[in-house]
């Protein structure tokens, strides 16, 4: 007899050569949280763990035709976008978005990617203002780290109380939820995120720092994890609480490769089959 079908979650991004970050972060955890994991590829990026020397970005209605067609056949229990690189593309996501209903019926997570760990851009100068003006506002969940909060709403945010302002001014852009990452925030003993959702309720998720500089595919990890706890079906609050215990973990095994920044691991989930054959 056949299993039965798992729930399905969907990244719309850009892959990552090296396996660190971008779309295999994302199936690495769907996988993980226990869903199947299908992809619209928005951008093939020539990275390492030193940096990104360059990217391709997919024609747009390429990227919309992925969305429409995994939408048709087996259907999408929960989206999230990373890597979106040009407004033409943001634009594209948009219409499949609004035609396969991510947003409105189906949960919709923003991780609104603007450029890699190590500096490098993944996202046209001129297609931030789209991407706050036309696709955060179609969001279930905005998830932007540090400095995509300072690009996005103009906010310095140094301690909590900051994060609580620039997630009020996130939902102000239209967005479901907003969930702050602390993990930029390199001076303090602890990695706050905190979630406020539109009708004012907040949730802060609060973890030890770890002291690595293997974190590369961190904040794709947490946006995927997140929506995979959303395509199984459960509150934002606990799919959020899901997405931090995921990553949590993944940082504590996060492991050296090549010569910059490693991965976030989530091997550590990876069951003990062969051992047991
Ligand atoms: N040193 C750390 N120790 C523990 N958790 C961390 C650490 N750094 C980041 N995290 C967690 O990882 C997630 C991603 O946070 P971060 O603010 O680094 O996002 P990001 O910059 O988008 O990630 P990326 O490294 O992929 O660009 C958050 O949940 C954060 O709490
Ligand atoms: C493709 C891709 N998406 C996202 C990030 C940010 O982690 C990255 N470095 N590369």
């Amino acid at each position: 007899m056949d299993a039965a079908s798992p729930p399905v979650a969907l990244a719309i991004a850009g892959t990552d050569s090296g396996g660190g970050a971008g779309i295999t972060a994302d199936v690495r955890a769907f996988t993980a949280c226990g869903v199947h994991g299908a992809v619209a590829v928005a951008a093939v990026t020539v990275q390492n763990s030193v940096g990104v020397s360059g990217f391709h970005a997919i024609p747009p209605d390429v990227v919309a035709d992925q969305i429409r067609t995994v939408a048709g056949d087996m259907g999408i229990d929960a989206a999230k976008t990373g890597m979106l690189a040009s407004t033409e593309i943001i634009r594209a996501v948009v219409a499949a978005a609004d035609e396969v209903g991510l947003g409105t019926r189906v949960p919709f997570v923003v991780d609104p990617v603007a450029a890699s760990m190590h500096g490098h851009p993944l996202l046209a100068d001129d297609a931030l203002g789209t991407l706050r003006d036309e696709l955060i506002p179609r969001a279930t969940l905005v998830t932007p780290n540090l400095d995509e909060v300072r690009l996005l709403v103009g906010v310095d945010v140094t301690d909590t109380d900051g994060a609580r302002e620039a997630a009020r001014l996130l939902v102000g852009l239209g967005a479901g939820a907003a969930l702050v990452k602390g993990g930029h925030l390199e001076g303090s003993p602890e990695v706050v995120d905190l979630l406020l959702t539109a009708d004012g309720s907040e949730h802060v998720f609060s973890s030890p720092r770890r002291e690595t500089k293997h974190s590369h595919g961190g904040g794709d990890s947490l946006a995927s994890a997140v929506t995979a706890g959303l395509a199984r079906g459960m509150a934002l609050p606990d799919a959020v609480a899901l997405g931090k215990a995921y990553i949590t973990r993944a940082v504590d095994h996060a492991y050296p490769l090549g010569a910059g920044h490693g991965p976030v691991s989530a091997l550590w989930s990876v069951a003990d089959w062969e051992r047991q054959r």
